[in-house]
């Protein structure tokens, strides 16, 4: 290492082996890389921060390790709290029904006439349709009336969101004459977003506290053919094939499936899916779907559910279906007409599958239709089935607004054959509550858990962390060298007074109070060193020397081996360095005597931070 001053030039030799300053010629440099340095006599210092003690780094080590017993721990109490919340979603689920069928009567819409009496009247598990003197009742699992909005609805929705989380299959149909708002149930709109988008923003929620990953899907049911929704070659779309495993599980040949990276990327998806739907003109609505549209969210687990006896993956479907109406009516002709038929055709199959499954029979007709076909796994079984009906609130719908709550009561019969006693009733919607409870209480506990967790492996990130980047002060450094170089018009002091004044000092070169701490002993030793080491140059005949340095610091001596990944880095920086003017001015006196004043590593010096990055990026020289 040379050290040159005004006053006077001494070479220091750094010699790891040797843990003193040493005098030799300046002309024996054995190792060859030398470490320049302009100093005054009372001011010099070479030092570095990132010495870390042993005994602080294996305080760290046992903090870390303290740390990951305590998550190890906090992770089985959260994986037996998650199981309590589980079962109780389960068995509120079995208590409710697995296939649960709501109906939403929609507002009356600005272009339509209302007249004096309302034919649809709601209660909170009942609809009543009046109509020249006939009344009929339909039950349901929940009513939403016309004022009920988007986040009502969600509610009711959110527990099957939940076990899809938690490994079941499930499926929300929404059901429905045209323009009765389906698609707002599902969709909904910007500033009233439906079902859809919230269970995106839910999954993801939830995905950050379990080891989850998502992938979607999104097809068509269109005359009885499947449609890719998704595919980016629109000739490779059309005619899939439904697949059905030993297991039962089924897949759909060539279906394209998305990786869902975040909420973002996962809108993005399904926007794009939803413009690629079938929809035409008909007398009831503008936009109206001439198709069923069916998006598949994957929910894969990763991590410790592989030990449980829960699948790895389980569906999630969403389903918009198409508008039941009477062909009639809606005016079609030619394909529409054809359309309407197909898609009549498939909510009848479907409607015999859910009866069919709510009464338990043995057989279940799926293969009536390609749209029962592709849900088959996800009606039956373990999986939860909610239909939502949507119904208009108008006296010109009446027809349809029956037809629609029969298909529902089709769907719900067991039920309401079985007639329940008002004391069992009382009896389970308090064990609901009860549970409910049970649940929410475990998921606020787990919610607590994963905090303390978090919190854990943030201590340990941070323990982890080196007090100052290398990289960052690295790379900084190489651009200061880079920026130097390219600009060599500017003089040492007009450099030195832009870094002060418009450059102030980087975040990298701000201190830790350890670091702070270390630097001062250092400082002192250093400072201590260079007082003898300039006594003895005094007393030495020899005007021109060079000293050995013996240095403490572990990076120093991997640097000096050359021997670590830095060494890539530094060798970077030393080749910026040899290109720049100032490096190549160091062999010569009078250039030394221009050493720009920031390249000075002084005690003194207000820029004391500065001069050690540039030091830093100096010891590159070293290698
Ligand atoms: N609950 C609601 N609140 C406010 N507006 C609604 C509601 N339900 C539906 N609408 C409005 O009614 C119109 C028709 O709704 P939508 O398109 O969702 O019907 P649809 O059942 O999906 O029809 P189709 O089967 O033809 O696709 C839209 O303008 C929609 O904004």
């Amino acid at each position: 290492m040379r050290i040159s001053g005004e006053k006077e030039q001494i070479l220091l030799h750094l010699d790891s082996a040797k843990g003193l300053f040493r005098s030799t010629s300046p002309m024996k440099q054995d190792h060859g890389t030398e470490l320049q340095l302009d100093y005054s006599p009372t001011e010099l210092l070479y030092t570095d921060v990132n010495v870390v003690p042993e005994h602080e780094s294996n305080e760290l080590e046992k903090s870390i390790l303290n740390l990951e017993g305590e998550i190890a721990e906090l992770r089985l109490q959260e994986v037996c709290l998650d199981k309590k919340r589980r079962e109780a979603l389960n068995r509120i689920l079995d208590i409710k029904g697995s296939i649960r069928v709501f109906c939403r009567v929609r507002p009356f819409l600005l272009t339509e006439r209302r007249g004096i009496h309302e034919p649809v009247s709601v209660d909170s598990d009942k609809v009543v349709v009046r109509s020249v003197g006939s009344r009929k009742e339909f039950r349901f699992d929940r009513v939403f009336h016309q004022s009920a909005d988007q986040d009502d609805v969600f509610l009711e929705v959110e527990p099957v969101l939940k076990s899809a989380l938690d490994g079941h299959n499930g499926c929300i149909l929404a059901y429905g004459q045209t323009g009765t708002g389906k698609t707002f149930t599902m969709d909904g709109l910007n500033d009233q977003p439906g079902i859809i988008p919230r269970a995106l923003e839910l999954l993801f929620r939830q995905a950050s506290s379990a080891s989850l990953t998502f992938s979607m899907s999104m097809l068509e049911v269109y005359m009885g053919s499947l449609k890719d929704l998704l595919s980016p070659k629109a000739s490779a779309r059309c005619n899939l094939n439904i697949q059905t495993d030993p297991k039962g599980m089924v897949e759909i040949e060539g279906l394209t499936e998305v990786q869902l990276p975040n909420i973002a990327k996962a809108k993005w998806w399904y926007s794009k899916g939803r413009r690629c739907r079938s929809t035409s003109w008909t007398n009831v609505n503008e936009t109206s779907s001439r198709s069923h549209c069916l998006m598949r969210i994957t929910i894969s687990r990763h991590g410790e559910s592989k030990q449980g006896s829960r699948p790895e993956a389980s569906k999630l479907w969403m389903v918009d279906l198409g508008g039941s109406e009477r062909l009639l009516k809606t005016g079609a002709t030619g394909l529409t007409l054809d359309e309407g038929r197909a898609i009549n055709l498939s909510l009848s199959a479907l409607g015999d599958v859910v009866a069919a499954l709510r009464r338990k029979r043995g057989h279940v007709p799926y293969r009536n239709s390609k749209l029962t076909q592709i849900l088959k796994d996800s009606l039956g079984h373990s999986s939860k089935v909610l239909m939502l009906v949507n119904i208009s609130p108008c006296e010109e719908d009446v027809g349809e607004t029956i037809c629609s709550l029969s298909f529902s009561s089709r769907a719900r019969a067991i039920e309401t054959d079985r007639e329940i006693s008002e004391d069992i009733s009382k009896q389970r919607e308090k064990r609901i509550t009860e549970l409910e409870h049970e649940m929410r209480e475990a998921e606020e506990q787990c919610q607590k858990l994963r905090n303390q967790i978090r919190k854990a492996e943030f201590l340990i990130h941070e323990y982890r962390k080196p007090s100052y980047s290398d990289k960052e002060d690295i790379s900084t450094a190489h651009e200061e060298n880079r920026k130097e170089s390219e600009n060599p018009i500017l003089q040492p002091t007009e450099r030195g007074v832009k870094r002060n004044i418009i450059s102030p000092l980087p975040r990298f070169m701000t201190s830790t109070a350890a670091s702070r701490h270390r630097q001062s002993a250092a400082e002192r030793e250093v400072v201590g060193k260079a007082r003898s080491l300039r006594s003895e140059a005094r007393s030495s005949a020899q005007l021109s020397c060079s000293q050995s340095l013996s240095y403490s610091d572990i990076r120093l001596k991997s640097v000096l081996r050359g021997d670590s990944n830095k060494k890539s880095r530094y060798a970077d920086t030393k080749q910026n360095l040899s290109d720049s003017p100032k490096a190549k001015c160091g062999s010569s006196d009078s250039k030394v005597a221009s050493m720009p004043r920031n390249k000075l590593v002084t005690s003194s010096d207000p820029n004391f931070r500065t001069t050690i990055a540039n030091h830093r990026r100096r010891m590159s020289d070293l290698n």
